[in-house]
């Protein structure tokens, strides 16, 4: 090894051990639209090693061949980098079917059977990686039968083994809890990767870079300067062919429980010593332990749901009118919420967390605003156009981050007036940023699990929504028409505090 070399150094590439990727539910929407072409972004990038094999798994009676051809299409259709036909020529030989459901024992022992195969022929000396891309009610029969083929036992494979569960982990939080229990029967804690999406997003990572690698933001970073914060993930779509899993959830336990605690967080949490999985994971958790619904839940918040309207110009029907919604559903596709974070540095400091389907357009960012300045010596004319002091972090799609602040117009009045600083990661970086699952799924294959949140994280999660799940019951969730902002009580929610939504 070159001594000079360290081997901790990330910037490096790292690449895995030879070793299998298994993919149940591989003929899925996730599987089709990220996880296949993510893999194909992760070869032509020269991060996979030469034994590298994806095992497909799902209902059908496929060969190899055909599970090649629907993986080269989605690699196609939605890889981030360019088509490369000689990167496909060897990863796309390297791809294996087993069709089977997840009752039938049958399928499971041919699955084992195929990565002991594959040890030979591919030199994966054992190594491979569960990746549950499936209903989530799914998830506890395919542990089991991991379980008893033996396939989830590092020892007996004498390789590693790891498990990647999707998310919603659970639906409230005895079933997280118990879900915890089984996946740590079937697997170590350190070999289960509980995925987020959203942690492997550029601009989420960049949130701690901002607050802990500057001296700029840190002073400010509290309930003396900060205001509110807010948080918006903003969804021009509707549920597309979801409707089974989404109505069930709602968007609560969709991507509040989930994607939005993770940002909330980071946005919050005290600085880790180290930038070790465990120091953050610990911090991460904290805040949520400290994040609290406000007193009353029904004033506090707001759900809602999207009516017929329009989006980009287009018609688009009402959540009622999708496929496979019942026409009685009270399910919300839009939530808001002001949380609170008990704890010294955010006491008093609202964080107001909005997101919905169908908005007019997708956005996701949050925006930390600053308390005016508390005495201003201009003409109040002069400062008609001055509003907070705002750090915005936009994470998706124009990914960047803006600082916008008061700035005496030119000519000779003393006007002060908004302005913004932006930086934009496509104008100060040449490199592309991975997408998300990209780069978790190779995390996943190096064994870092610093990007996914720990067990007590997603419980700690639950214990925040649950009681809003509660209060909600038997409500009916308020309409706001497809390409508006969400229901008129969300604005109302702000308005009651004397203030209003940023414009995102
Ligand atoms: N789609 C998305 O954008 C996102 C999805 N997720 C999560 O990812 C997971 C997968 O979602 P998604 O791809 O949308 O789901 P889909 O419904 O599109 O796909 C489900 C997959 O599971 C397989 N499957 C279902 N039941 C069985 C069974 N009994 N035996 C064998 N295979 C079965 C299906 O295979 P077949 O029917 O061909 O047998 C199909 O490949 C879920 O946990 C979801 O919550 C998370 C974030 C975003
Ligand atoms: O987890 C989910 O995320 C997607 C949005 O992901 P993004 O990366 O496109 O922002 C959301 O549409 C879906 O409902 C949810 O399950």
């Amino acid at each position: 090894m070159n001594p000079l070399r360290d081997p901790q150094d990330r910037r490096l590439p790292r690449i895995p051990e030879p070793c299998a990727l298994v993919i149940f539910g591989v003929t899925g929407d996730l599987a089709r639209k990220k996880l296949l072409p993510g893999i194909y972004d992760l070869a032509n990038r020269g991060l996979l090693p030469p034994g590298f094999v994806v095992v497909g798994f799902a209902r059908r009676d496929w060969d190899d061949a055909v599970f090649e051809q629907l993986a080269r299409e989605a690699a196609q259709q939605h890889a981030r980098t360019p088509w490369r036909e000689e990167v496909w020529a060897r990863l796309g030989g390297s791809m294996r079917f087993v069709g089977g459901s997840f009752d039938d024992d049958a399928a499971f022992d041919n699955l084992a059977d195929t990565l002991d195969g594959l040890r030979d022929s591919h030199g994966i000396n054992g190594n491979a990686a569960f990746y549950l891309s499936i209903p989530p009610p799914a998830f506890p029969a395919v542990l089991k039968q991991l379980a008893r083929t033996g396939m989830a036992d590092n020892h007996r494979a004498g390789g590693w083994r790891r498990v990647v569960v999707e998310k919603p982990f659970g639906h409230d939080l005895g079933s997280a809890a118990e879900l915890n229990s089984l996946v740590d029967e079937v697997f170590g804690a350190a070999d289960v990767f509980r995925i987020d999406h959203y942690l492997g997003k550029e601009t989420v990572q960049n949130i701690l870079a901002l607050r802990f690698s500057n001296t700029l933001f840190d002073p400010v970073w509290n309930n003396r300067y900060v205001d509110s914060v807010q948080l918006t993930m903003a969804e021009d779509v509707g549920i597309s062919t979801r409707a089974g899993f989404y109505d069930a959830a709602g968007a609560a336990r969709d991507v509040l429980q989930n994607h939005l605690l993770q940002l909330l967080a980071l946005v919050a949490m005290e600085e880790p010593t180290s930038f070790d999985a465990e120091e953050i994971r610990t911090e991460k958790l904290k805040v949520l332990r400290a994040a609290a619904l406000p007193d009353d839940i029904a004033t506090g918040t707001v759900r809602g749901q999207y009516q017929q309207g329009w989006v980009y110009g287009q018609r688009v029907p009402g959540y009622l009118d999708e496929p496979g919604v019942p026409a009685d559903s009270t399910t919300e596709t839009y939530v808001a919420v002001r949380l609170g974070i008990q704890n010294r540095r955010w006491a008093g400091v609202p964080f107001y967390v909005r997101t919905g389907k169908r908005m007019p357009r997708r956005v996701t960012e949050l925006a930390v605003l600053f308390k005016q300045a508390p005495h201003l010596p201009f003409q109040p004319a002069d400062v008609r156009m001055l509003g907070h002091n705002q750090l915005v972090i936009r994470v998706q799609p124009e990914e960047g981050v803006a600082l916008k602040f008061g700035s005496k117009v030119p000519g000779t009045a003393m006007e002060v007036r908004d302005i913004a600083m932006d930086f934009q990661y496509g104008e100060a970086f040449t490199e592309s940023s991975p997408e998300a699952y990209e780069r978790l799924v190779l995390d996943v294959l190096i064994g870092d699990s610093t990007l996914f949140p720990h067990a007590d994280e997603v419980e700690q999660s639950w214990r925040v929504i649950d009681p809003l799940e509660d209060a909600w019951e038997g409500t009916k969730p308020e309409p706001y028409r497809a390409g508006e902002w969400g229901p008129r009580g969300a604005d109302e929610l702000l308005a009651r505090e004397g203030r209003s939504w940023r414009r995102a």
